[in-house]
């Protein structure tokens, strides 16, 4: 809004025409700056009832999932063109996961010593190299890859989908998004032998969180016969799943609430992945100096904080497979058991550690900022939803506090 103001008093500026005499000049400035003033002071007013939220958080943290969902909850949603728009995108994001999936087989089987490389599959296939992608579908996965590298990419056809499909359940590519991604359950493995399961489970501690396969590899591969329609329109739930890096803000209004997006704090559940942007660097160790810097700008002094801890759907099947210590800063983490209670038990300390690195950083006197933790998970509408009304009471509150009536 701030903005909006700066640049038109730059054009009113132009208004004034030189052959005009000097006393006409003045007046004429003279309106202008008074309606200047009556706007600031009209905008001021109106400021007043509107909360300025700003969505800072990692890359890939979920903040345009929720600006998504805002646009579902509390505005129009997405027309028909707009729905439409979103199928380039989701066949995009389709070719980049089969990529990372391919090129991160063929790069674990050039690393391991042991392994000759791309052995023809057999039905006895050789457990120890487990990790190679079927020589039947290699082409399949060179071509793939391919595309996956080009910024142009081709509409998904039935005969593109069916390549992938069956390069997705090649072994190797099923083991590998499974470290990748080892939330997962057994069940959608192919695990032809115990000893893979073995070997899965070590491999898993030292590779798995190095490729940046996306968070929703598995919704993409499991409807790429719909992606693939002549016809297909994009649903809601898809347009939630499809991934596009913001650039720049981006600012939308919903009721008496701003929120303004930028792409560097809403934490999530990567406290065992590498960034995308550093990949020497944890993704929570990342969120943790974020907010930590965030805390310590004299601009946000007053600002108070809601903290979303998303992706709270992935956290909850993570922690039952990989410990929450293996995030240095979650070192001194001692897990109690398995199940919903281990889930507790870990986002209760999780959050912990958030609000110790919120009082640690905050001024004993700032009692007049708020500071509050949701758990969400941006894809769950009633979720967003209740999240927000909870945010909404928190704001009016505020209001109530500020204007002395609490
Ligand atoms: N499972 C799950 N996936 C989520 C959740 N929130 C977001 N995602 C998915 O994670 C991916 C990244 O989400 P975005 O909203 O694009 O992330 P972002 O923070 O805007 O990322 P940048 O624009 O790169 O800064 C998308 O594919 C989302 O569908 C969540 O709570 N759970
Ligand atoms: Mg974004």
């Amino acid at each position: 809004m701030r903005s909006m103001l700066s640049l038109s008093i730059v054009s009113m500026g132009s208004f004034c025409s030189r052959q005009q005499p000097l006393n006409e000049v003045d007046a004429e400035e003279n309106i202008q700056a008074a309606e200047i003033d009556r706007r600031i002071a009209q905008e001021t007013k109106a400021e007043q009832h509107i909360h300025k939220l700003l969505l800072l958080g990692a890359g890939e943290s979920g903040k345009s999932t929720i600006f998504k969902q805002i646009r579902l909850l509390f505005q129009t949603g997405f027309d028909e063109v707009e729905l439409k728009s979103y199928a380039s995108v989701i066949h995009a994001n389709v070719y980049q996961t089969i990529k990372i999936l391919y090129d991160g087989a063929k790069e674990l089987a050039q690393n391991d010593p042991s392994s000759s490389k791309y052995v023809v599959c057999t039905e006895n296939k050789d457990v120890d190299r487990w990790y190679e992608v079927d020589a039947l579908h290699m082409d399949i996965g060179e071509k793939l890859s391919e595309i996956g590298s080009k910024m142009d990419y081709p509409y998904l056809t039935k005969e593109i989908a069916k390549e992938i499909t069956t390069l997705w359940n090649d072994p190797a590519i099923q083991v590998h998004i499974s470290m990748f991604n080892r939330c997962r359950t057994f069940s959608c493995l192919v695990v032809p032998h115990k000893l893979m399961v073995e070997k899965y489970l070590q491999e898993t501690y030292s590779h798995g969180n190095k490729l940046q396969v996306p968070d929703c590899a598995q919704y993409f591969m499991e409807n790429l016969e719909r992606f693939s329609e002549v016809t297909y329109v994009p649903t809601k739930e898809d347009v939630l799943h499809a991934r596009v890096r913001t650039t720049g803000v981006v600012e939308i209004q919903f009721r008496f609430i701003v929120l303004t997006c930028i792409s560097k704090i809403v934490y999530c559940c990567r406290y065992d992945q590498l960034l995308f942007e550093d990949e020497t660097k944890n993704r929570m160790m990342e969120t943790k100096e974020l907010f930590e810097w965030v805390l310590k700008q004299s601009c946000f002094e007053k600002s108070s904080f809601m903290l979303f801890l998303n992706k709270f759907d992935i956290f909850e099947k993570k922690i039952q497979k990989v410990p929450l210590n293996v995030c240095e800063w979650f070192k001194d983490y001692q897990p109690v058991g398995s199940g919903r209670q281990e889930v507790e038990h870990a986002y209760e300390f999780v959050k912990k550690k958030y609000e110790e690195l919120y009082f640690q950083n905050s001024k004993p006197d700032r009692v007049d900022r708020a500071f509050k933790i949701y758990r969400t998970t941006a894809l769950d509408q009633k979720l967003i939803k209740k999240t927000f009304k909870l945010v909404d009471e928190t704001l009016r509150r505020r209001n109530l506090i500020e204007a002395g009536l609490l």
